[in-house]
């Protein structure tokens, strides 16, 4: 199949990369650049993904602190543990792993990272980085995708690009970072109408909806770029991959998005510890 978009490729060359830095960083101070992860509840799948993280960055000579905290957790039991995280010299980048549990405010948790140890891109520091082009710490999934279509020579600008999802860690933020590249941006959501014939107009389309197979086949432009950035429960992405074969490159579902969000994760853990040196 020629129209296929993998990332293991591009993630393999991130990390590759990254670890290289990494080699120099410990090289120069002795000290290995170190993520802390923080995981509120047992959540299977965020207790896997999390694991992903801290295997990957030991591989790739990373250092990694982690926080489990019963899902009984109060917001401001989290806010003041990543607090601390965020004041500990020897962290250089904070990872909360979301979703967390209902009862906790989110959004207040994220705004405890320090903006220079927000390496997942999830403040609202990060957030203004990315709408303005300043692009000191991007959202990991988000700032993946740009790297994929750039990696396969996909022009960005004048396109019209439909994201399909507005969550911050996802929609949104791939909204804005498009928006940088100066593509047409369409944000669609669960409110918009006539949800198919927009996506009909789109020359890049990102799946960021969380629901498998979501995205119907009909509804893509023949030649299209689709980005599946769906990991819904089975490694199925929120595109229904066999009925989209006629799209001009899409990415897979495992395979695709995924491992590039866990590159950029450790890139940039490792420029948050480079950074701190030249402070
Ligand atoms: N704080 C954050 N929370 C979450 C993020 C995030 O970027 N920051 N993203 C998602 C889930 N996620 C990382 O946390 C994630 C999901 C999937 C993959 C991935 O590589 N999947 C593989 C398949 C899985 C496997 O190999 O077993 C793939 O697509 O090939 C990486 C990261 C939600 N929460």
């Amino acid at each position: 199949m020629t129209n296929l978009m993998p990332g293991t490729e591009l993630a393999r060359a991130i990390v590759q990369r990254a670890s290289e830095k990494a080699a120099d960083y410990t090289a120069r101070t002795g000290r290995k650049p170190c993520l802390a992860t923080v995981i509120v509840g047992d959540d299977p799948a965020s207790v896997t993904y999390v694991r992903m993280k801290q295997n990957r960055s030991h591989k790739a000579g990373l250092e990694s602190r982690h926080v489990a905290l019963p899902s009984e957790t109060t917001t401001e039991e989290l806010v003041a543990k990543i607090r601390e995280l965020s004041d500990d010299p020897e962290v250089h980048g904070i990872l909360l792993q979301h979703p967390v549990p209902g009862h906790i405010d989110e959004r207040a948790a994220f705004e405890a990272i320090a903006p220079h140890k927000d390496v997942d891109g999830v403040t609202m520091h990060s957030f203004a980085g990315m709408s303005f082009g300043h692009n000191e710490f991007v959202s990991c999934t988000p700032g993946g995708i740009i790297r994929l279509l750039d990696a396969y020579g996909v022009e960005i600008a004048g396109k019209h690009a439909v994201v399909i999802g507005r969550s911050p860690i996802l929609g949104k933020p791939a909204a804005m970072l498009l928006l940088a590249r100066d593509a047409t941006v369409t944000i669609c959501h669960s409110k918009t109408a006539d949800l198919p014939e927009i996506v009909r107009t789109a020359d890049i389309v990102v799946a960021a909806v969380g629901k498998a197979r979501f995205v119907q086949g009909e509804w893509i432009k023949p030649g299209a770029v689709v980005i599946d950035a769906g990991y819904n429960e089975g490694n199925v992405g929120d595109v229904d991959f066999d009925k989209a074969q006629h799209a001009g490159l899409i990415t897979p579902v495992p395979g695709g998005v995924g491992p590039t969000t866990i590159a950029v994760l450790l890139e940039q853990t490792v420029a948050a510890a480079w950074r701190e040196l030249d402070a």
